[in-house]
């Protein structure tokens, strides 16, 4: 496997190359050297970047084009798929200021989607929240298929991705989905971050997205050329910000909630955030893959992990404890999502 070489000021987010876990005819031998790698990486920063990834560069060029395309529409064309319109399927668009990061308004404005489930779905016809039909622009044309193209691959991508994080800890490959992911929980979003004063009005900075981390399994994040996602490091037992900055054809993954406790804080979901200081739009499109709504996540029992860590719950961002949750991954989720959309919560959820 090749490590490819990066500059100075960001080889702490190291990038790797995945091919061996995309290609069926890869060795055992060349699949564990790349997990290897992530392994590192997950007990490290919990952050990395993947190349050799085989996701359609053309596929990616549309959805970008075409994400770019709807932000720059009149505010009244946006609202026209808002996410009050979403129901308890929790799609659709958002104006920046729209969602909260530990109560502050995020300078983002975005578009939610999930995996497309109509009516007939048996999570859809119980009422399950994050679960139906996506709400689609009808402006520009092209977005609905690039999303739904866009989502097909990046779910075959997470499960390759999946295996080789098991293997990374001495699991079989199929660990994951075997008790969680087999039906994964897919969350897809596009966010818009305006520039703006980097400074709010009671003189702290405008995140984009303040911090905190993500609640599922794994998340994998293109980013286009502008930059501003930093990541909490905790290298040599200090804790520092560093930037993630683009790397051309690259994405970004990092661990979520679930895999921190799976591996009882072994892997751990690092702290992220935005900051857009460009004086440009920044585009991002995040794709969560989270464990089914109804998992119960426990503990893995394997030699591999060694010692679990100690909990972390007195320094997290929200102050909650991924270890003494008990429940589905959806109570867990909804518990979260609520946080952020406190308007929507009350007309939408249970
Ligand atoms: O836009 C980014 O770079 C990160 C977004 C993010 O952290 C999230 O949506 O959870
Ligand atoms: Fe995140």
């Amino acid at each position: 496997m090749n490590v490819v070489p990066v500059a100075e000021g960001f080889a702490r987010v190291p990038v790797l190359d995945v091919r061996a876990l995309m290609e069926p005819s890869s060795s055992v031998a060349e699949r564990l050297a790349v997990a290897t790698q992530i392994g590192a990486a997950c007990r490290d920063n919990g952050f990395f970047y993947i190349v050799g990834h085989g996701v359609d560069a053309g596929l990616q060029q549309r959805l970008e084009d075409l994400s770019r395309r709807f932000f720059a529409l009149p505010p009244e064309e946006k609202r026209a798929i808002r996410m009050a319109l979403g129901g308890r399927a929790w799609r659709g668009y958002f104006p920046v200021g729209g969602e909260l990061t530990s109560g502050r308004p995020d300078r983002k404005e975005g578009l939610y989607f999930g995996a497309e489930l109509g009516d007939e779905h048996p999570l859809v016809r119980a009422g399950t929240p994050l679960h139906g039909p996506n709400l689609f622009p009808r402006e520009p044309a092209g977005l609905r298929e690039a999303v739904l193209d866009y989502m097909a691959a990046l779910t075959q991508l997470a499960h390759a991705l999946m295996r080789g994080i098991a293997l990374s800890l001495g699991l079989d490959e199929e660990y994951f989905a075997a008790r969680y992911t087999s039906d994964p929980l897919v969350l897809f979003r596009i966010f818009n971050y305006p520039p703006g004063p980097e400074h709010a009005d009671d003189g702290q900075p405008s995140w984009g997205v303040g911090e905190h981390t993500d609640y599922g399994v794994l998340t994998i994040l293109k980013q286009d050329d502008v930059g501003g996602l930093q990541v909490k490091s905790r290298a040599g037992g200090q804790v520092s910000w560093i930037d993630a900055p683009p790397v051309p054809g690259s994405f970004v993954c990092n661990i979520g909630d679930m895999l921190d406790r799976m591996t009882r804080g072994v892997y751990r979901s690092t702290p992220h955030r935005v900051l857009n200081r460009a004086g440009r739009d920044r585009l991002s499109l995040p794709f969560f893959f989270d464990p089914s709504w109804t998992a119960e996540v426990r503990p893995i029992e394997a030699a591999a992990l060694g010692e679990a860590a100690a909990d972390d719950q007195t320094e997290r961002w929200d102050g909650q404890s991924v270890h003494a949750f008990r429940g589905t991954y959806g109570d867990y989720l909804l518990g979260k999502v609520g946080k952020v959309f406190p308007d929507l919560r009350a007309g939408v959820l249970p």
